[in-house]
C-alpha cells in the first residue's frame, strides 16, 4: 500500500498514475457542471451564539434559521461558535505533521478491522470493492465515547481532546435547536439516540498537491452518516456540494465551522432534513480538511422520532428502523455511491442487489 503523499512525490511525476483516473460509472460525478452563478454568498450563516440568547425573538429568529438551514440546504456555516481559532489552527498544524511523519510511522495505524478505533489509509477505505483509487490519505479516530488517538505528534491527544470536548458542546446544542425548530422536545433526539454515548469519529483527510487535478477526486459524492457533520480545513478549498442539481463550491469564512446534515438526521426527522450530497475536489495546492461525525450511541436504533409531529397518517414512517452499528457496516463496506446507504432502508424503495 502506497500513500497518495508518496506517489505525489515521485520524483519528476508530471502525469497521474491511471489508477487514479476517477471512473465516471458514479452515477454522480459526471458531468461536473458547476454553477458560478450560484457562489457560496448563499450558503446560511448561524450564529451560535444566539441560541443562547435571553431574548425570546432572537432565539426563535434563529431556531428558524436553523431549521431553514437544514431543509433547504443541508449545509451550514456556524459563526460565533466559542471555540478558540488557535485551537483550530493548532489542530490542523498537528494533522499536518502526522501526514508529513515517514511512511512506516503512519502505517502502524493501519488498523485490521472496521471498527478498529485508530485507522490510517489511502483512498476511501481499505475494505471498499471500489476500483477507482482517490487522490486523498486519512486518518479515523474513535473520539466519543472514548478518545483514541495515535502517540505521535506528542501534543496530538492534548489538542484533540480539547477539540473533542469543544466541538461536542456546540454539536448537542445545535441538535437541539434543530429538535425545537421541528417543534419537537429538546430532549427527544438525545434521549431516542441515546446522545451522552453519541459516536463520535474524527476523519482527518490530506489531499496532496496534484499535478492533473481534473482527473482525480479526493472523495466521490456522497452524504455523510451521522446526525452532524462539521469539517475545518487549512486555507485551500475543494468541498463542493449538491444544491438544486448542481455542484457548487465551497470556501467556508475564515474561523466557521462547516456543518452538514446526516443520513441519520434525515432518518430521524422521516426526510424533512435530508443529508446533502457533496464531494472534495483537488488542486495544485495541498489540502487538509477535518471532520467529526456527530452520531447516535453505536447500540441505539435510528427509525424516524416517535411524534405525531414527525409521522402520521399523512405522513407514514419512510425509513425502516436500523441498528446504528449495522447501518455503519454497510456504509464502509461499500463503495461510496451517492446516498445508496440510505436508499437500502427507504421503506417502498425496490431491494439493492
Ligand atoms: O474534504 C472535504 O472537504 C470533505 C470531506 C468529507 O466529505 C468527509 O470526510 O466525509
Ligand atoms: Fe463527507
Amino acid at each position: 500500500m502506497r500513500s497518495v503523499k508518496l506517489v505525489s512525490e515521485l520524483p519528476n511525476l508530471k502525469a497521474v498514475p491511471c489508477n487514479y483516473y476517477v471512473d465516471n460509472h458514479h452515477k454522480y460525478s459526471s458531468p461536473a457542471i458547476i454553477d458560478t452563478n450560484h457562489d457560496d454568498s448563499l450558503i446560511p450563516i448561524i450564529d451560535f451564539s444566539l441560541l443562547s440568547s435571553k431574548d425570546p425573538h432572537q432565539h426563535s429568529k434563529v431556531i428558524q434559521q436553523l431549521g431553514r438551514a437544514c431543509q433547504q440546504w443541508g449545509f451550514f456555516m456556524v459563526v460565533n461558535h466559542g471555540i478558540e481559532e488557535s485551537l483550530m489552527k493548532e489542530l490542523i498544524g498537528v494533522i499536518k505533521e502526522f501526514f508529513l511523519m515517514g511512511e512506516e510511522d503512519k502505517w502502524r495505524y493501519k488498523g485490521e478491522k472496521m471498527f478498529d478505533p485508530i485507522k490510517y489509509g489511502t483512498s476511501f477505505n481499505y475494505t471498499s470493492k471500489d476500483i477507482t483509487t482517490y487522490w486523498r490519505d486519512y486518518l479515523k479516530l474513535s473520539l466519543h465515547p472514548q478518545l483514541h488517538c495515535p502517540d505521535q505528534p506528542n501534543n496530538f491527544r492534548e489538542v484533540l481532546g480539547e477539540y473533542g470536548e469543544k466541538s461536542r458542546k456546540v454539536a448537542r446544542k445545535l441538535l437541539s435547536g434543530i429538535s425545537e425548530s421541528l417543534g419537537l422536545e429538546e430532549e427527544l433526539m438525545n434521549k431516542s439516540l441515546n446522545l451522552d454515548s453519541s459516536y463520535e469519529v474524527f476523519v482527518a483527510n490530506y489531499y496532496p498537491s496534484c499535478p492533473q487535478p481534473e482527473l482525480v477526486m479526493g472523495l466521490p459524492p456522497h452524504s455523510d452518516f451521522g446526525l452532524l457533520t462539521f469539517l475545518i480545513q487549512n486555507d485551500v478549498g475543494g468541498l463542493q456540494i449538491q444544491h438544486n442539481g448542481k455542484w457548487i463550491n465551497i470556501n467556508p469564512i475564515p474561523n466557521s465551522i462547516l456543518v452538514n446534515t446526516g443520513d441519520h438526521l434525515e432518518i430521524f426527522t422521516n426526510g424533512k432534513y435530508k443529508s446533502v450530497l457533496h464531494r472534495a475536489v483537488v488542486n495544485k495546492m495541498e489540502r487538509i480538511s477535518i471532520g467529526i461525525a456527530n452520531c447516535p450511541a453505536m447500540n441505539a436504533t435510528v427509525s424516524p422520532a416517535a411524534s405525531p409531529l414527525i409521522q402520521n397518517e399523512r405522513f407514514p414512517p419512510l425509513y425502516l428502523p436500523k441498528k446504528y452499528s449495522e447501518y455503519v457496516e454497510i456504509q464502509q463496506t461499500n463503495p461510496l455511491d451517492g446516498k445508496s446507504c440510505l436508499d437500502r432502508i427507504k421503506i417502498n424503495s425496490p431491494p439493492l442487489k
